[in-house]
């Protein structure tokens, strides 16, 4: 099987491949622990993944402008960055359009379909026992940024209660009160749950409203259940590793060989970073003229951080001017990681939700690769 061959299967495969690996993983029990390394509010995910599509598009574009053809072939560099161009705007669109908004107020499409499927903006705070609601937020951290939420909107709103409201008004926030303040469950008694939540729901929906996507909902302190919501992050994650594989096609080849070329110079340059050991500096400074106690100190212990700060600095600027390939690669390696640990994670989304999150990504990329395929081929 050709070079070509072999990548094309694997830019098809990866992401079904990675996300069945997923369910596998789930199936023989090892599912519990990756879950466990799972945050929603980690820093991997709050800042790369969800921000994920400026970082593909930074680090991808850094590559295909760093590796373009050899300067003598200028038309077909340019043709080629043409492309790359239109493919990447393509994406971009269906990126923001599927997760961000179709257009001014009107949800993305994940959002359309999780609507028209019976999908709500849920405030199902306390369960028919009178505690909080486990599945309310997920999180006792999440729990308590939305009652606290909540229980702002609500006493802003204190005077605009008719008298019946007047009623449930007080004990709706007189509960979040006691549960904001002990953290643990309110006194409130299964008869009363139903009702406490039905006014907090209609309350917040009437003064935050109109809570129609994920995004706003989250951001009043809603639970976004009931319809089919497709999985955003498996989305995102197959649509970022499929551009760049996709245009890694374009570079790859020219990039890789270039970093080869190089392999040597880059190896002393990771080994130099461990070449400033205190111990191993010290035997250094026996020698033939043994140094005196301090100043053999300092070149032990003040020298080997600073030269091990230069040496970093130095390998990072050489990895990110001159091979910048290696940080698509690791951009590469964290998404396929997400895009595994969300299928993992089943509490977050069904088996057909995830398929929808995969198959809305993946359909457009083929298409947009499928089209180039032949240009791809001549790269
Ligand atoms: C044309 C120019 C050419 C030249 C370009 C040159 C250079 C380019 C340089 C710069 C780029 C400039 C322009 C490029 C164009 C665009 C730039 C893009 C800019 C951005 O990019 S600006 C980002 C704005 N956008 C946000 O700021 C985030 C908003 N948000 C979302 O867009 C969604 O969030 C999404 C889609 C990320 C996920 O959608 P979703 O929420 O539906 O996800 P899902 O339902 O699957 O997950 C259910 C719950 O499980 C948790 N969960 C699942 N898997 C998990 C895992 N593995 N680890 C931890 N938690 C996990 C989730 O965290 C979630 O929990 P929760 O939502 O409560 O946190």
């Amino acid at each position: 099987m050709s070079s070509s061959k072999w990548f094309n299967a694997v830019h098809l495969l990866v992401c079904p491949v990675t996300v069945l690996l997923g369910y596998l993983i789930n199936a023989y029990g090892y599912g519990t622990a990756l879950q466990a390394t799972l945050n929603k509010d980690g820093l991997v995910n709050a800042v790369f993944v969800k921000k994920g599509w400026f970082w593909t598009s930074l680090v991808g574009w850094w590559c295909i402008i760093r590796y373009r053809a050899v300067p003598g072939a200028t038309g077909r560099g340019r043709r080629r960055i043409a492309q790359s161009l239109k493919r990447y705007t393509i994406l971009t669109v269906w990126w923001y359009v599927f997760t961000q908004g179709i257009w001014f107020g009107v949800g993305p499409i994940m959002d359309l379909v999780f609507v028209y499927t019976g999908g709500h903006c849920h405030y199902d705070v306390f369960d028919n026992a009178g505690h909080v609601n486990q599945d309310f937020q997920g999180s006792v951290t999440r729990t308590q940024r939305a009652l606290a939420l909540i229980h702002n909107v609500l006493t802003l709103h204190g005077d605009d209660q008719d008298h019946h409201e007047k009623k449930l008004w007080s004990r709706s926030v007189g509960s979040i009160q006691d549960v904001l303040q002990t953290a643990e469950s309110a006194n409130v008694t299964a008869s009363a749950a139903a009702g406490i939540n039905s006014f907090i729901h209609d309350q917040m929906h009437r003064w935050q409203g109109p809570l129609t996507t994920s995004a706003q909902c989250r951001r009043f302190g809603g639970h976004w259940a009931g319809g089919h919501d497709p999985s955003g992050h498996v989305f995102l994650t197959t649509l970022m590793c499929m551009f760049l594989l996709g245009e890694l096609r374009v570079f790859g080849r020219r990039a890789l060989a270039h970093l080869y070329a190089q392999k040597w110079h880059l190896l002393g340059m990771v080994t130099r970073l461990f070449d400033t050991g205190p111990l191993w500096t010290w035997r250094r400074c026996g020698g033939a003229r043994p140094m005196s106690c301090g100043a053999r100190l300092w070149r032990a212990l003040v020298e080997p951080p600073v030269a091990c700060a230069a040496a970093l600095l130095r390998l990072t600027r050489c990895i990110a001017c001159d091979h910048p390939v290696v940080v698509l690669l690791a951009l590469l390696v964290t998404w396929l990681w997400q895009l595994l640990l969300t299928a993992v994670a089943s509490h977050f989304h069904t088996v057909r939700e995830h398929i929808s999150g995969l198959l809305a990504a993946y359909l457009v990329t083929g298409v947009v690769y499928a089209r180039d395929a032949a240009a791809l081929r001549l790269v």
